[in-house]
């Protein structure tokens, strides 16, 4: 497992005042190698989820985290793990990971996987907020540019774009990379644009906060849901839930074809909580902006954070995270920043940062106000889009390990990803 408190942290890590909640999100779409039958391959396929559990655990070990409990309908598996969360999907994979896992380290058996299943990546999509404990993550994570240098490496096939959004001197950001071939997206107008809703918050309110400590809740992570009112986020989701000692609660949500996924840390100065629906939108009865309101009234955090990101025709997907804009406010809440971004294969982005209405809320204090990101010397915001820095030596010790730690002949791995040789 990766870093839980001051003492225990992951390989190359230092110890921080406190866990690291704010996650690291890899989703990775994949297509099939013969493109004529894919249609049908799509109406029943499992693709992905045909890679064997031995699989997944070196994967997974690979980043530093287990699986710690499962639940699968028959359009995909998702899996609840000692930081975070897994979702196998026939042709999509989304890895979540916390503290100070390493989840890029999980590339390599992933395209391994993969490509034995003759799949082949078709896009790449990284996220993640700005780290309250910058300093204590490990290599590529102690800075967006390296993480960005990593996956160009991985995915040279696709054309990969990075952006910094939110205000660049403001201390919370939403950092994303997207590698994706426009030809290979071509959506029909009546196909429904496909949503993912991440929300982050800081500083909870305390008593619901502290009812995810084990002793309040009598050991029960079922307890927890309950008494939170997370089953009632989305009640006709199966819930899987767990319980971590002596606090701390993660959820995976399933729904027909659609996930949702929460994480808790409720330990003070630096209490957090994200929520991540994928898969509900207007096509479902699930009305976003509601379930937003929901969610900031389960958790009362001080600071939240939403990034909605709208995949589908370019125009519709762009109209209608347009339509998004700082006034969508959860209620006692203001807007305090907003950006959207058009992204590569069909795709864009609105991020919002909010802080409570209350005027009793500036004197919160919490991680943000005492640790900055330690990104600055190597990304430059130009707009939204960050620039690729070349103080990031190919030749950097750090590089040439993390590749070689792999155990995998990368280069051939490689070749074959971008020239189908399966
Ligand atoms: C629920 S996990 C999920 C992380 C999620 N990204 C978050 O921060 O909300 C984090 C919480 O579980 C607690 N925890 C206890 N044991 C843990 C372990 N072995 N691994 C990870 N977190 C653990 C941490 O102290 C923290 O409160």
């Amino acid at each position: 497992m990766g870093a839980i408190s001051a003492s225990v942290v992951g390989e190359g890590s230092i110890p921080t005042p406190g866990f690291e909640g704010f996650e690291k999100r890899l989703e990775v779409e994949f297509s099939t190698f013969n493109a004529s039958n894919e249609h049908e391959l799509r109406q029943d396929y499992g693709g992905l989820r045909a890679i064997s559990r031995a699989e997944i655990d070196t994967m997974l070990s690979a980043a530093e985290c287990t699986i710690v409990s499962q639940l699968s309908n028959n359009k995909f598996d998702s899996y609840v793990l000692s930081e975070s969360s897994l979702f196998l999907y026939p042709f999509k994979i989304v890895i979540k990971t916390c503290g100070t896992t390493q989840i890029l380290k999980t590339i390599p058996q992933l395209l391994a996987s993969a490509s034995r299943l003759s799949l082949r990546a078709r896009r790449c999509k990284y996220s993640r907020g700005s780290f309250l404990f910058p300093h204590a993550q490990p290599f590529p994570h102690g800075s967006f540019a390296q993480e960005v240098k990593i996956l160009d490496k991985f995915f040279t096939h696709l054309c990969g774009k990075a952006f910094t959004m939110g205000d660049p001197s403001k201390y919370h950001n939403w950092h994303i990379y997207i590698a994706a071939n426009e030809s290979d997206y071509r959506f029909l107008p009546s196909d429904d644009p496909a949503y993912t809703l991440e929300m982050c918050m800081t500083g909870l309110d305390k008593q619901i906060a502290a009812k995810f400590y084990k002793a309040v809740a009598a050991g029960s992570a079922k307890e927890m849901t309950t008494a939170s009112g997370i089953n009632e986020l989305l009640p006709n989701s199966h819930i899987c839930d767990f319980a971590f000692d002596p606090c701390g609660y993660s959820m995976n949500g399933i729904e027909d074809n659609a996930h949702s996924t929460i994480h808790i840390t409720p330990e003070e100065g630096f209490s957090y909580a994200s929520f991540e629906t994928m898969g509900y939108g207007p096509g479902s009865r699930i009305e976003l902006r509601k379930l937003v309101d929901r969610v900031a009234a389960c958790f009362k955090p001080a600071f939240l954070s939403i990034s909605l990101y709208v995949c589908g025709d370019l125009s519709r997907a762009a109209e209608n995270v347009g339509s998004w804009d700082g006034s969508v406010s959860p209620s006692g809440y203001v807007c305090d920043g907003s950006s959207r971004q058009v992204l590569p294969g069909g795709s864009a982005v609105i991020y919002h940062t909010y802080r409570e209405s209350a005027e009793d809320c500036c004197n919160i204090i919490t991680p943000f106000s005492l640790f900055t990101e330690a990104d600055p010397c190597q990304v430059q915001s130009f707009g939204c889009e960050t620039k690729k820095v070349s103080n990031v030596a190919d030749e950097d010790p750090c590089f040439e390990r993390f590749f070689a730690d792999q155990h995998t002949d990368l280069c051939q791995l490689m070749k074959r990803c971008q020239f189908g040789l399966f």
